[in-house]
């Protein structure tokens, strides 16, 4: 059996310390991301490495940041997570991709899903969104950890709708964590086509409603508003423009989960989305993407 040595750090800071205690951790890990765990109160830094951390250093460099803050030391949580056995996952193609709890495989996939995963068959083909890019991988993750403590309204369509759907696979992910219909809306007619065969492969050809259409002026976009959780994994620029209507389309205390910017058009894209009264409450950042979570 083949192992993935695969571990996690984690501290507890306040929210006006957690990019710092990230960095920090961040130079000792290949991924770090930040969650809100209170309102206005305590977030999470989490990060993940393969191999084992160096706890010494690890430990000196929290210890010395918190001095230079003025705060408590914060307790770190170093743990080794359960191996993965990819060796009994036989596949060609592209290999399943992990994120959070989801399981994105092809249909070529036919080795084990791990038990406790939620499977999503993902056949990209023509449109974009396998799970590989750092921007989709950023979303699921996001999605998972939203689904712990989220709830979205069973019945209708007015729970979830993914904007710029591609393959369909973050409106599959939330149709099959939450167990809720999804309306799902592309611009480009392909993306759409591809949307319905992938939620008809995934038994869910009746909880995600697909259809083309630019972004917000979409009819069916309107007619099934307010969301309780929004995903665009669209660009910056477009999520910039579209945060005045992304805001109108969101039920209060509804989150949007944003994807499809560069780390360094985090700000600009963060501002535009403050500027609409939108908090925000998470940043996951993957390779040279990064995901943001917003509040109403
Ligand atoms: C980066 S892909 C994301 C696909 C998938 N949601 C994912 O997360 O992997 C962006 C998608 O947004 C679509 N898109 C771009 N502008 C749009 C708009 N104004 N309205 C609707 N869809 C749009 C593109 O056609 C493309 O399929």
């Amino acid at each position: 059996m083949s192992q993935t040595p695969l571990w996690r750090i984690a501290l507890v800071v306040p929210e006006a310390h957690a990019p710092a205690f990230a960095e920090a951790v961040g130079d000792h890990a290949d991924a770090v991301s930040t969650f809100e765990l209170e309102e206005g109160g305590n977030w999470l830094v989490e990060a993940t490495l393969y191999g084992a951390p160096d706890e010494a250093r690890l430990q000196s460099r929290v210890a010395v940041l918190a001095k230079a803050l003025g705060i408590d030391e914060p307790r770190l949580a170093i743990e080794n997570l359960p191996p993965i056995d990819w060796v009994s996952h036989s596949y060609q193609g592209f290999p399943p991709i992990r994120a959070g709890r989801f399981f994105v495989h092809g249909s070529h996939h036919e080795g084990i899903v791990p038990a406790g995963s939620i499977p999503l068959l993902v056949d990209a083909a023509t449109a974009f969104g396998t799970g590989e890019h750092g921007s989709t991988n950023g979303c699921l993750q996001a999605l998972d950890r939203l689904s712990r403590h989220l709830k979205l309204p069973r019945g209708g369509r007015r729970g979830a709708l993914d904007m710029g759907c591609g393959s369909g696979i973050l409106a599959l992910a939330v149709a099959k964590r939450w167990r809720v219909a999804v309306t799902a809306v592309d611009i480009d007619p392909e993306a759409v086509r591809v949307t319905r065969i992938n939620a008809a492969l995934n038994g869910a050809k009746t909880s995600i409603r697909a259809q083309g259409g630019d972004g917000y002026n979409t009819r069916i976009v309107g007619r099934h508003k307010p969301y309780t959780l929004i995903t665009a994994n669209i660009l910056a620029r477009p999520l910039s423009r579209m945060a005045p209507q992304l805001r109108r389309h969101l039920k209060k205390g509804g989150y949007a989960v944003l994807a499809g910017l560069l780390n360094r058009q985090e700000r600009h894209v963060i501002q535009a989305h403050r500027n609409q009264g939108l908090r925000l409450v998470a940043r996951i950042p993957v390779g040279e993407w990064t995901t943001l979570v917003v509040k109403r």
